[in-house]
């Protein structure tokens, strides 16, 4: 009944002669919030990179909306409505914040380069959609009074937010965050955690999710997996995993 947004079976990802991950899955239902966790070095990120095309997997299948993308180019995935943020803010940083939002939206738009040159009707209501879009993003996450400066000059905190609105002014389906809360005080994090809730609540968004703020983890997940040098070790609701002595074996008792 419950269908999957998200599939993933038997992934793997070798380098070399490392394996990073190995025979990972995932299943992920529309509207979940659903967090991955692990130590340093487990594979996290690079489960991300598999499924949103900067790596081509060595093995496995990945099944977005029952299509196969295992094998898809990274641009298409995004055109199929799942996005992502990376561990280290990736922004122009040169550009404004409002740039940055319109940029965002270029490759969605639905008009070719003849109706931009001719700036045609259609284009023009395209380019009014992607700036109203950008407005409504920019007040969602608090920044509407930093349209015109540049990205590079915002807090990081502020620079966190933006990449979430970055993402959101595209309408995913599948919002993947890297470490989101990485560099946050505990009120920017609280402000994320809130964040992450609305964007569920009010549009509709499934969330995949990479953090070691095990506080927002435990808080926001409605699953967790864990990853332990590349392969699943547990997969549940907070409360089993929190009380999983393998999981604390490998990770939660580290620090
Ligand atoms: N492009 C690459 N080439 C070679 N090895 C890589 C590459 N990318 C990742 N690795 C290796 O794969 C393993 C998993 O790394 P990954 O970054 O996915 O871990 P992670 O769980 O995201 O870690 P962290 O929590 O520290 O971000 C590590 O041993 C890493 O060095």
């Amino acid at each position: 009944m419950s269908e999957s947004l998200l599939e993933v079976s038997d992934l793997s990802m070798r380098f070399g002669g490392l394996l990073a991950v190995d025979q990972m899955a995932l299943k992920i239902r529309p509207g979940e919030i659903v967090s991955m966790i692990g130590p340093n070095g487990a594979g996290k990120t690079t489960v991300f990179n598999c499924l949103t095309g900067f790596y081509r997997a060595t093995g496995g299948s990945v099944q977005f909306k029952e299509q196969a993308i295992e094998k898809m180019q990274g641009y298409k995935i995004a055109r199929l409505g799942v996005v992502r943020t990376f561990q280290n803010v990736r922004l122009f940083k040169g550009m404004t914040v409002l740039e940055n939002l319109l940029v965002a939206q270029h490759r969605h738009l639905s008009t070719g380069l003849l109706a931009g040159l001719f700036k045609t009707p259609g284009y023009r209501r395209s380019e009014e959609k992607a700036m109203e879009r950008a407005e409504f993003w920019l007040e969602k996450v608090g920044l509407t009074q930093f349209a015109n400066r540049e990205a590079g000059n915002l807090a990081y905190g502020q620079q966190r937010r933006l990449e979430i609105a970055r993402c959101m002014v595209t309408q995913p389906e599948l919002l993947m965050l890297d470490e989101p809360a990485a560099g946050l005080n505990p009120n920017e994090t609280a402000e994320l955690d809130q964040l992450i809730s609305d964007l569920r609540r009010d549009h509709g968004v499934t969330v995949l999710l990479i953090e070691h703020d095990m506080k927002l983890v435990m808080d926001i997940s409605d699953r967790i997996y864990v990853i332990n040098q590349g392969r699943p070790l547990a997969s549940g609701i907070p409360e089993d995993i929190r009380n999983n002595p393998e999981v604390i074996k490998a990770y939660l008792g580290e620090g």
